[in-house]
C-alpha cells in the first residue's frame, strides 16, 4: 500500500521534513497546519517541492471543533473552512481531517453534529475536497470510532467519511473488529501509531508518547487487518507525536518510520518479506581497543586463551567454551580506551539473514573489511554496532575463524584448569537516547527477537531504561539500555558482555586469585539477601567475598551473577542460570549501578 508520514513525526523545518520523508522512501505526507503556518514558503512552492521529491500531500490537518456547536460558532467555522479549502487547493491536497469537538460549547447531539458536518462537506465538495472525521480519544462527546461512523452514516454525504487512527481506537480499548462494518470507501484515511504501555492520561499519552508501530504495546497489526478487510485501499499513514522524535534527526527517524510500516505490512499479511532467520546466538563479540593491556589481562584472568591471530592485522581471537572475543588493537580512539565495536551472530543462513535485514532498510556494510578476509554479510545496527551474520566452523559456510591462524600458546595457559565459561549469555548495548525505540523495532524485525517489558532501573544519578529482547528458545539475548547521561565517562555509558558460566564460584575465585578487579558490593546488600532467603551455611559468605549477586524467580529459577571492573567502556558480567531462570537480575541493578558509580 502507499506509505505516508505526518510532518509532525519529524523534526526540523518543513523542507527538512519533506526531504527526510522522501529520502527514506515515503510516497506521501500528512501536512500539519502548524508546519505550514511556520513555513516561509507559499503553498504553491510547498506543493512543487513535494512533487519534485516525489511526495503527494495526502492530508491536511487538523481542523477542530467543527461539529455540534452553537450556530454562531459554526458560521465562523464555515468562513474559516473556505479559506482553508483555498489553501488546500493551492497545496494540491484533497482531504481535510476534522477532529471531534473538544469545545466547552459543544453539545451532545448527534443530529446537530451530522447536520453541521454535512454542511461543511457541501462547501468542501465545491472545492473537490473530502472531509475525514476522526474521533479523538478525549473528544467531548464523540470519542470512539463507532460513534464517529454513526454520525457520518447519518449525514450520508458523499464528501464525508471517517479517519481511523489506531491510537485513539486502541488506547480506549475499543474492539477494532467493528471496523469491518464500515464500508471501505467511507474510510477516507488511516493513521497509524503505537504507544508505550502502561497508559497515562490519554491526551498526554497521545501527544507525547506515541511511537511507530512495533515499538510500543498496542496491537496495530490486527487493526490494520480489519481496516484492509473493510475494503480500505488508501495510504497507511504514520501519525506519531513523540517528544524524542521531535528532537532526533529527521533523516534517521524517517527511515525508522518506514521500517515500521514495512514490518507492519508483513505482520498484517499485506506484503511478505524474505523470511526471518533467527540467529542461534552470539558467535563473537569484537572489542576495539587503543590500550590492549588491561583487557588482555582481564581476558586471561577470566580463563580465556588467545587461540588465533589475524594474518595481516593486529587482531586476535580469544576463546573459552563457546565464548569468543575478537580483540582489535587497531580500531578505536584513545578517548574510548576499549569499546564493543561488533557482534558476530551465529546464523543458520547468513546470506538470507542479510537479505531480510536489507529488506527492512538495515544499512548493509561491505562483505569484506580487507581483501584477504573471509566474506561475511554485515549490517549496522541503529547504535552503529556492526552485526556480522556468520557461521563458526560449519563446513557449508565460509568460516570466519579461518582469518585467525592458531598462535603459539604461552606454556602456563596450556596447563590452566578447565575453563568455567561456556558461552555468551547476553550482550548489553547502550543506546543513544534518540535511537532507543528505533533499536527495539530494528532488532525485533530484523532478528525476529521478542521484546520484553521495558524496565526503569534506579541509578544514583538518574534512571536507566532497559529492555531485553530474546528469541523464545533464548539462543540470543540482547539488552538495550538507555543511559541517563550518554556523555558521561562512567559505567552508564558502558556496554557489557555477559558470559555464561556453569560454576560462578570457581570463576569468581579464579578472578580473585588472578588479582582482577571485581565490583565491590556493600554488606547491606547481603544483609538484605539474608533477610529474604535462606542459604546453605557459608554460601552467603562466599557471595560476599566474591561480590556475587542473587535473584530467584517465582518458579524457583535462580540467577547468580557478578561483575568485573570496567575497562574503557566495557565490563564483563558472569552469569549462572539454574532452574529455567529467564530474567537478567533487574532487582540487583540499582546496587550494581551504584557500585559502578563509586
Ligand atoms: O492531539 C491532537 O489534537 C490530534 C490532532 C490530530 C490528530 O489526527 C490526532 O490524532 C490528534
Ligand atoms: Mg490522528
Amino acid at each position: 500500500m502507499r506509505k505516508s508520514i505526518a510532518t509532525v513525526c519529524l523534526s526540523g523545518s518543513l523542507t527538512e521534513k519533506l526531504t527526510a520523508a522522501a529520502r527514506a522512501g515515503f510516497d506521501g505526507v500528512e501536512l500539519f497546519e502548524n508546519d505550514l503556518l511556520a513555513s516561509p514558503l507559499p503553498p504553491e512552492e510547498i506543493r512543487s517541492r513535494a512533487a519534485d521529491l516525489g511526495l503527494s500531500i495526502d492530508l491536511y490537518q487538523p481542523m477542530r471543533d467543527v461539529e455540534a456547536v452553537p450556530e454562531e460558532q459554526f458560521v465562523r467555522t464555515l468562513r474559516r473552512a473556505r479559506r482553508k479549502f483555498d489553501v488546500m487547493r493551492r497545496l494540491g491536497t484533497d482531504t481535510l481531517l476534522v477532529c471531534s469537538s473538544v469545545s466547552p460549547y459543544a453539545v451532545d447531539d448527534d443530529a446537530l453534529a451530522a447536520g453541521q458536518l454535512s454542511q461543511l462537506a457541501d462547501v468542501a465538495r465545491d472545492f473537490g475536497i473530502r472531509i475525514a472525521y476522526e474521533a479523538l480519544a478525549w473528544g467531548r462527546y464523540v470519542s470512539t470510532y463507532g460513534h464517529a461512523w454513526r454520525i457520518v452514516e447519518q449525514a450520508g454525504h458523499p464528501s464525508l467519511g471517517v479517519c481511523l487512527d489506531s491510537f485513539h481506537i486502541l488506547s480506549r480499548g475499543s474492539d477494532p473488529k467493528g471496523i469491518e462494518d464500515i464500508p471501505g470507501e467511507k474510510i477516507f484515511f488511516l493513521q497509524l501509531a503505537d504507544a508505550s504501555l502502561p497508559a497515562m492520561d490519554v491526551l498526554q499519552w497521545s501527544r507525547h508518547h506515541r511511537c511507530f508501530p512495533g515499538q510500543g504495546g498496542l496491537d496495530v497489526t490486527s487493526l490494520v487487518r480489519h481496516v484492509v478487510n473493510a475494503g480500505y485501499r488508501g495510504p497507511l499513514s504514520l501519525e506519531v507525536f513523540n517528544d524524542v522524535f521531535r528532537q532526533a534527526g529527521a533523516a534517521s527517524t524517517a527511515v525508522d518510520a518506514l521500517r515500521s510500516l514495512i514490518a507492519l505490512e508483513e505482520s498484517a499479511g499485506i506484503s511478505p518479506l524474505p523470511a526471518p532467520v533467527v540467529p542461534y546466538g552470539v558467535a563473537f563479540a569484537e572489542l576495539a581497543t587503543a590500550d590492549p593491556q588491561p583487557v588482555t589481562e582481564l581476558l586471561g584472568a577470566l580463563g580465556f586463551r588467545r587461540t588465533g591471530r589475524h594474518a595481516a592485522k593486529p587482531v586476535e581471537l580469544w576463546e573459552q567454551g563457546e565464548a569468543r572475543i575478537v580483540l582489535n588493537h587497531a580500531g578505536t580512539t584513545r578517548r574510548e580506551g576499549t569499546a564493543l565495536a561488533a557482534l558476530g551472530l551465529e546464523s543458520p543462513d547468513p546470506g538470507a539473514a542479510a537479505r531480510r535485514a536489507e529488506s527492512l532498510l538495515a544499512p548493509v556494510l561491505p562483505r569484506r573489511r580487507d581483501a584477504q578476509d573471509t566474506p561475511l554479510d554485515a549490517i549496522a545496527a541503529p547504535d552503529g554496532t556492526e552485526m556480522f551474520f556468520c557461521a563458526t566452523r560449519r563446513p557449508e559456510h565460509p568460516d570466519w575463524t579461518e582469518d585467525f591462524p592458531p598462535c603459539a600458546q604461552p606454556a602456563q595457559a596450556e596447563t590452566a584448569t578447565r575453563g568455567t565459561i561456556t558461552g555468551i549469555d547476553h550482550v548489553a548495548l547502550t543506546q543513544p537516547w534518540h535511537h532507543f525505540d528505533e533499536a527495539v523495532l530494528f532488532h525485533r524485525a530484523v532478528l525476529e527477537l521478542r521484546p520484553h517489558e521495558s524496565v526503569d532501573l534506579a541509578d544514583p544519578y538518574g534512571l536507566l531504561r532497559s529492555r531485553a529482547l530474546s528469541d523464545d528458545t533464548a539462543g540470543l539475548r540482547l539488552v538495550l539500555n538507555l543511559a541517563p547521561d550518554p556523555e558521561a565517562q562512567d559505567g552508564t555509558r558502558a556496554q557489557h558482555i555477559a558470559l555464561a558460566t556453569d560454576d560462578i564460584i570457581a570463576t569468581g575465585l579464579r578472578l580473585l586469585t588472578a588479582g582482577a578487579g571485581l565490583l565491590e558490593i556493600p554488606a547491606n546488600y547481603y544483609d538484605d539477601l539474608d533477610a529474604r532467603y535462606e542459604f546453605a551455611p557459608g554460601e552467603l559468605d562466599t557471595y560476599r567475598a566474591l561480590g556475587i549477586l542473587y535473584d530467584r524467580d517465582e518458579h524457583g529459577g535462580e540467577f547468580r551473577h557478578l561483575y568485573t571492573a570496567t575497562v574503557g567502556r566495557v565490563f564483563f558480567e558472569l552469569v549462572q542460570r539454574t532452574g529455567g531462570y529467564r530474567g537478567y537480575g533487574a532487582v540487583n541493578a540499582s546496587v550494581r549501578l551504584a557500585a559502578q558509580r563509586r
